[in-house]
């Protein structure tokens, strides 16, 4: 048998050089130092993505797309399919996880400068990894048709009414026609399962290929260091181990969640209902909405809510651009207002959101 393994081994060595990557991994280490704990949170977006795949994939079994069926097939997947209550209650709760994991790894990643060259792509690659979480969710989120979401995702897209000229043709490439009807949830399906999964998969593996190529960042306080002062951990087993160690925690942590807070299902969609009190989208995307519920009708000469989604857009074009604008000062690399602007933006964040809370 251990003849036989050897041999196997040998035939993909000589094919594909084991060895030598064996070699290359035990090489790789972690710098170790009192931030180190901001290493693990990527680790845990991939991971809660991976379960999103596996749970994702298992839904689709009986998960019947359509309007007359899509709430009836979750009705059933919930009552009569075996686990399948679990499932969907992990699929949900590790969506919203997953999302407060990216944002927890970008704000550290931003804190602790880690975008700097040569990571500047590294950077790019996962702003575009938090749109498409983002709209992961949002699509996501009618596939159940039932009322709440419903009509939040009513709400949510009549924003895209509000921008000039092309809004009301956006709305309805979107919407696939004026209202939210059954051609939205076809569109949003193949979106979630299909055309998502794909993009995403494509900028993951960039993503990570990067941070292979050029391992973990250095605290930029390490460049006054002599080398002898820099402390590594191994990446494998010991940083691994803390990782897998780490993802088992949070494995826990779901299925108590999952188990003791199941997802709940609520009534049917009903497009000719009134929208029932207190619709809101959910909570990451809290903060927006709530700006432009706080603007007034207009601001200078625009409606109030383009004006909203205008500065929107200009912040998250000049947030993925940061590694190109944070430019070294004449003394160093010490750029204070680079701390300072992602401290408001995550105080505006946090603000917002409770606000979004407390007034509706
Ligand atoms: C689902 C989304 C994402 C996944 C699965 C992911 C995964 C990872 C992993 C596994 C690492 C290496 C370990 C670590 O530093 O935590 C990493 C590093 C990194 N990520 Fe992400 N990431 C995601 C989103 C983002 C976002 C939103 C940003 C920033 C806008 C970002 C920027 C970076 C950077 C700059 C590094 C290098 C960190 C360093 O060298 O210290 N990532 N990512
Ligand atoms: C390949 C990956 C995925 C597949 C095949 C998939 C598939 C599905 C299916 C069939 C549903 C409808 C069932 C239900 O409502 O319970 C669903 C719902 C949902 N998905 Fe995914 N999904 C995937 C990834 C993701 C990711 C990455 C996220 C978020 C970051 C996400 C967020 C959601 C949300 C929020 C719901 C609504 C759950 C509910 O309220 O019922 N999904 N997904």
């Amino acid at each position: 048998m251990a003849k036989l393994g050897e041999k196997l081994f040998n035939w993909f060595d000589e094919r594909y050089n084991i060895r030598g990557f064996i070699e290359f991994m035990s090489h790789k280490s972690v710098p170790q130092h009192r931030h180190s704990i901001w290493y693990y949170f990527g680790g845990v977006s991939l991971f809660l993505f991976i379960i999103q795949v596996l749970t994702g994939i298992l839904l689709l079994l009986y998960y019947r797309v359509g309007e007359d069926s899509s709430y009836e097939s979750v009705q059933f997947i919930v009552s009569k399919v075996k686990f399948g209550w679990l499932i969907r209650s992990i699929h949900s709760w590790s969506a919203n996880l997953m999302i407060l994991a990216v944002f927890i790894h970008m704000f550290s990643v931003y804190f602790t400068k880690a975008y700097r060259k040569p990571r500047e792509l590294t950077w790019v690659t996962g702003f575009l990894l938090l749109v498409l979480a983002l709209t992961f969710g949002f699509s996501g989120y009618l596939l159940p048709w039932n009322e709440l979401a419903f009509f939040a995702t009513k709400v949510g897209t009549d924003i895209i009414g509000s921008i000039p000229w092309i809004g009301k043709d956006l709305l309805k490439i979107i919407r696939g026609g004026e209202d939210v009807t059954g051609a939205t949830l076809a569109r949003f399906f193949g979106l979630h399962v299909a055309i998502l999964p794909g993009i995403f998969t494509v900028i993951l593996f960039f993503h990570l290929l990067f941070i292979q190529i050029q391992g973990m960042s250095e605290p930029p306080e390490w460049e006054k260091l002599p080398p002898e002062r820099r402390k590594y951990i191994p990446f494998f087993p010991n940083f691994l181990l803390r990782d897998l160690l780490l993802w088992l925690i949070i494995l826990n942590i779901l299925a108590v969640l999952a188990v003791f807070f199941p997802w709940e299902l609520g009534k049917k969609a009903d497009p000719f209902a009134p929208a029932p009190a207190g619709i809101k989208p959910e909570w990451y995307f809290l903060f927006m909405y709530q700006t432009l519920k706080l603007l007034p009708p207009k601001v200078l000469f625009l409606e109030g809510e383009f004006f909203g989604v205008l500065m929107f857009t200009v912040a998250g074009i000049l947030w993925l651009l940061v590694p190109f604008w944070d430019v070294k000062t004449k003394n160093g690399y010490r750029n204070r207002l680079i701390n300072l602007i992602g401290l408001f933006v995550l105080i505006y964040m946090l603000t917002m959101t409770i606000l979004g809370y407390v007034l509706s």
